[in-house]
């Protein structure tokens, strides 16, 4: 088994646009069939040549890809017209495309009542197709949908439809779980017979699976273990319905511990981390902190037991090198965390304490009692620096903020228009003297912020170069069942691209908020070496 050759196609641009809630554009399409030819998959299907305007102009303007085939997707031809006279098979023979994959029905029950036709002309359609892109082409693959649905209910007229693509000279017959219904052991008999009793070489057959069962990754892997030599799959498992198979999950899976060689060259599995996330970022998602091997809490350890086996040997609590996929190991400090926690946190941040000082447990004893309050400092390690470093006195006092308040104003101006304004008055200890400042904002938040930057950037310049990037409110539950308690966590950057996440707790949304905002500026004139005025 170990370094047999699988060869991996994605059908991001084809099955992962039918994504409810996915729009690609032809600029998107091409940026995404870069990225996976750069990976090193070998097929690419771009999509429907003929099916879409944005198809169309995809495929004229064809991605120059260098290692990837180029692939168009397309059906099985119309009943009643020929293949030369099939406007959809021409469209496909004269796409910019090196090869062609055509999806045919394979079930019984697909024949007779989604095309209408005696089951012996379905095989007419597949045999003709085939024939004939693989004369205009060289190189089409059958995509042989319903397969397992058929097989269990009619083997011989699904496997009978295999063939006739088989014999028409299709380089891989994929065998689908279209409905994503079948279990991976179904998978693995089936994939098992069509091979040693039907007579399909494994080097000739692929597997397409969707994820209604969440079972698509695990069904991929048993036709591979059963013999298909080709998978086909999506970034991140995008797809129909509940998506097909996520081959950023199957390819380190396939490599890493299977063993098996596809056209990815090992040293260039760690782009993985990246192309997903890029990804995401492209359709503007979240990316799931919680997708195996490339999300950012793939390789976070949080439970005090596991940090302190992690600090004395990573594969205690890993099943892979993260490094190996581009992804990176995260220490999370919380009410489940040790002392082992602490000081790799500490260590993280430029501290070194050593494991017996007796300061560590009033430390974390601190970051327990702050966690129960609400103070996640998983995601805001700024704020987590802030607060170690404050209790050992060793944050500078940049300047004390006294008091604040907001109005909020909603009226109609002179000529009608509905006007939603935010005013706010900052009064702020900076050094010796007391500034106070007014400023205008288009809420509450950005207010405060603008009048904060009046009273400090003329003492700290370099506050100027630092902006908010993102702001998320959580609700958390609320205590003793008397109101909502949010959340309120900050992201800031810095013009040279650093950029660090700050929290602030209260009942008070707008406290929250100001604490987050106090703490952002203070690591920033921290974190810029600014000397207290
Ligand atoms: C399992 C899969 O994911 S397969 C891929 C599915 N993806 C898509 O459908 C996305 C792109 N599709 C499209 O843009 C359109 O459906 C088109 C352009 C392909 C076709 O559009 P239309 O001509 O309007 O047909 P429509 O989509 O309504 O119906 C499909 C027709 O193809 C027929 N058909 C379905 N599968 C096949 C096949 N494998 N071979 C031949 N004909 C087929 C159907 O019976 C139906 O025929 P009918 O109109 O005589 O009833
Ligand atoms: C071809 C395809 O996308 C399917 O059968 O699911």
């Amino acid at each position: 088994m170990t370094g047999e050759r699988i060869y991996l196609y994605d059908t991001t641009l084809r099955d992962g646009a039918q994504t409810q809630d996915v729009d690609f554009s032809v600029a998107d399409k091409i940026a995404i069939a870069k990225d996976l030819d750069r990976l090193g998959v070998d097929y690419v299907e771009g999509g429907w040549p003929g099916a879409n305007p944005t198809d169309d102009q995809f495929f004229a303007e064809a991605p120059q890809l260098t290692r990837a085939v180029f692939t168009a997707f397309g059906m099985t031809r119309r009943p009643g017209r020929s293949a030369a006279n099939d406007p959809q098979l021409t469209a496909l023979a004269q796409s910019s495309a090196k090869a062609v994959c055509m999806v045919g029905k394979t079930w019984d029950f697909h024949v007779d009542v989604a095309l209408n036709i005696p089951r012996e002309e379905n095989l007419d359609l597949i045999r003709d197709s085939i024939a004939a892109l693989h004369a205009a082409k060289g190189e089409a693959l059958f995509d042989a949908e319903h397969f397992f649905d058929g097989y269990k209910r009619n083997p011989a007229y699904a496997v009978s439809c295999i063939k006739a693509a088989y014999e028409a000279g299709a380089r891989w017959i994929v065998l689908c779980d279209t409905n994503g219904g079948t279990l991976p052991h179904e998978i693995d008999a089936i994939v098992r017979e069509v091979v040693e009793t039907h007579g399909i070489p494994g080097d000739r057959l692929g597997i397409h699976c969707h994820n209604d069962t969440e079972n698509a990754v695990a069904n991929s892997l048993a036709a591979v273990l059963a013999g298909a030599r080709m998978v086909q799959g999506t970034i991140n498992g995008l797809g129909e319905r509940c998506g097909n198979a996520n081959l950023v999950s199957l390819i380190p899976t396939l490599m890493l511990k299977l063993g098996y060689e596809t056209g990815i060259r090992r040293e260039d599995l760690h782009l993985l981390t990246q192309l997903s996330r890029a990804f995401d970022d492209r359709l503007n998602r979240a990316p799931n902190r919680h997708a195996p091997y490339v999300g950012a809490s793939a390789f976070a350890h949080k439970g005090g037991l596991h940090v302190s086996a992690v600090e004395k040997d990573p594969s205690s609590y890993e099943h892979v090198a993260p490094e190996a996929i581009g992804n990176r190991r995260q220490i999370v400090m919380s009410d489940q965390a040790g002392r082992s926690n602490l000081i790799v946190r500490l260590r993280d941040i430029g501290m070194a304490v050593d494991a017996k000082d007796d300061r560590l447990t009033g430390l974390l004893d601190l970051v327990k009692q702050r966690d129960s309050d609400g103070y996640a400092y998983d995601t805001a390690e700024a704020s987590f620096e802030l607060l170690v470093r404050r209790e050992l006195g060793e944050v500078p006092r940049f300047f004390e903020l006294l008091r604040f308040h907001v109005t909020d104003e909603r009226r109609y101006n002179a000529v009608g228009k509905l006007v939603v304004e935010s005013e706010a008055v900052v009064r702020v200890r900076v050094g010796d003297a007391v500034r106070l400042e007014v400023a205008d904002g288009n809420g509450p938040v950005h207010a405060l912020d603008v009048a904060m930057r009046k009273a400090l950037e003329p003492v700290y310049p370099a506050l100027a170069q630092v902006s908010l990037s993102d702001y998320r409110v959580r609700i958390l539950a609320a205590k003793d069942g008397t109101g909502a308690m949010p959340r309120v966590l900050i992201r800031s950057a810095r013009t040279d691209g650093t950029e660090w996440s700050t929290l602030g707790v209260s009942t008070n949304i707008i406290e929250a908020s100001m604490e987050a905002l106090v703490d952002s500026y203070t690591y920033a004139l921290m974190k810029s070496e600014a000397k207290p005025v």
